[in-house]
């Protein structure tokens, strides 16, 4: 394998085709906007309710999980229409599978959300 010399502007350019795919996920897949607005309102809850250090970490995890698993979720849907626009069963098994993945993500987020947030709505 050919050893590339480090290139600081090539690793910078690696965080704006990122950015490019954030940009590419809230322009095409319509669940990432109710998982921006619902992650803006988390976070106004956390701060107007000063919630703990332990707290804002489980947050920020079970957050980036949803994101993860969407952003994954976007590639896999897009990988599959690329390779087929056929109706297929097997298709529909791999993407109703990733779409699972961000459900269990999901769900994992309101536990999460409802062990910080009631105590202190209470
Ligand atoms: N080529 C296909 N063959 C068979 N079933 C498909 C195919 N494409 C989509 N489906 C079914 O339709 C569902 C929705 O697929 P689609 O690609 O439209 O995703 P989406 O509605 O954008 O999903 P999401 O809400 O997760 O972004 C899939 O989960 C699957 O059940």
């Amino acid at each position: 394998m050919e050893r590339r010399r480090f290139s600081t502007k090539e690793r910078l350019s690696s965080f704006v085709y990122a950015w490019a795919g954030i940009k590419v996920a809230l322009r095409t897949d319509h669940n990432t906007w109710i998982h921006l607005t619902l992650t803006i309102l988390a976070f106004g809850l956390a701060i107007a309710l000063k919630i703990g250090r332990i707290e804002w970490m489980a947050l920020v995890i079970v957050i980036a999980m949803v994101w993860t698993a969407e952003l994954f979720n976007t590639v896999i849907e897009k990988i599959m229409d690329f390779l087929s626009t056929e109706k297929h069963p097997q298709i529909k098994i791999i993407k109703d599978m990733a779409a699972a993945a961000v459900l269990v993500t999901a769900l994992a987020a309101v536990v999460v959300g409802l062990l910080i947030f009631i105590p202190k709505l209470l």
